[in-house]
């Protein structure tokens, strides 16, 4: 029988073997991942567990939180604001950063987190999942130096792990630490999470794309010329038949991605035209552009390298273009020619 490997023995082996994190690094995720184990239990009771619907507030994007997006970022607060391995943390629930409190030890990583992505799917038992991206503090002046939001203003090419983890059929992390995708999945009896995929590589062609096909009479000419060459299937330009999924949950449409390809997209469209996309840079496109990067994919905004883009704020928006480098780069180069 082979030995199934843990994701701390997996950070283990990261760290010491391979010499590729530092102890904090790997203690700190896996205390993000003790939190999504967590946050995968009260989703999982559902309706049992006073979790479900409306918590009564919005956030600070004018979204209404439902009940377990405020749950999950409370878990991960509290999960990690006592660990030592973290300056602050920001989260796309709350206005402000959240400086781990003086009276904690204090760490040199900056967390980043959407708590629970694809909140609309809550109450109809779609997948969801959590989000993250860890930066370091930057050393503009030692570690006594107090943390400011503009120490999070770093571009994603300078996240040091990034992972989500999908609460579905199984509750699985995807994970990057920069060294290729590696996927875990949740073994409810022993409590812990179980290397299940390394060396994920998203195929370079696709014939599945994903977006809201509803915002069609809103969007830009490039989005629009590529998913009418790909509607026009067989008889088009691409001499082959596309396949379409929407979950609404960028969790769910990026693991398939990871799994059998595909490509991904929430543009920018006219509807508000100051705002540059739906999702947000921070703790959306930078951790799933790295790990779809990390897999071989490509991720853009139809000009520029997700990675590449220097945040100007915490919640700063950005349209998505990512999966199988073919397409993405095809959608680019509508963009750019
Ligand atoms: O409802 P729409 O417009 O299809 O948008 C769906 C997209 O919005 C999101 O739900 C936004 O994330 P949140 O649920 O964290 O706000 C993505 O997960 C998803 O891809
Ligand atoms: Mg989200
Ligand atoms: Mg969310």
């Amino acid at each position: 029988m082979t030995q199934s490997i843990s994701l701390t023995r997996y950070l283990v082996e990261q760290q010491r073997v391979h010499g590729r994190i530092p102890p904090e690094l790997r203690l700190l995720i896996e205390v993000v991942a003790r939190a999504c184990k967590r946050i995968s239990i009260s989703v999982n009771q559902g309706a049992l567990g006073d979790v479900l619907g409306a918590a009564g507030t919005d956030n600070v994007q004018g979204e209404a939180q439902k009940k377990l997006d405020v749950i999950a970022n409370e878990v991960l607060i509290e999960a990690n604001e006592w660990g030592g391995h973290l300056a602050a943390m920001a989260s796309e629930e709350m206005e402000g950063i959240y400086v781990v409190p003086n009276r904690y030890p204090q760490g040199e990583y900056l967390l980043l987190f959407d708590p629970l992505d694809g909140s609309s799917n809550i109450e109809v038992n779609v997948s969801i999942g959590t989000i993250f991206s860890v930066l370091r503090k930057p050393e503009n002046g030692g570690a006594e130096t107090a943390v400011e939001e503009q120490d999070f203003l770093q571009c994603g090419s300078r996240q040091v792990a990034a992972g989500y983890c999908i609460y579905g059929p199984q509750t699985t992390m995807v994970l990057t630490v920069g060294d290729g995708v590696a996927m875990f999945t949740l073994d409810r009896e022993q409590g812990s999470f179980v290397l299940t995929q390394e060396n994920i590589r998203i195929p370079a062609d696709t014939k599945e794309f994903a977006i809201n096909m509803s915002n069609l009479r809103h969007w830009d000419a490039p989005v629009r010329r590529y998913i009418d060459e790909c509607l026009a299937g067989r008889d088009g330009p691409r001499g082959k038949d596309f396949n379409m999924r929407w979950v609404a949950s960028m969790v769910a449409d990026v693991h398939r991605i990871l799994m059998r390809g595909g490509i991904f997209m929430y543009p920018w469209d006219k509807r508000e035209p100051e705002k540059p996309g739906k999702l947000r840079l921070m703790y959306e496109a930078n951790p799933m552009g790295w790990l779809v990067e990390q897999a071989g994919g490509a991720a853009t905004d139809g000009r520029r390298r997700i990675l590449d883009i220097q945040p100007g704020k915490l919640h700063e928006r950005v349209s998505v273009i990512l999966g199988s480098r073919n397409e993405v780069d095809r959608v680019t180069s509508y963009h750019t020619k």
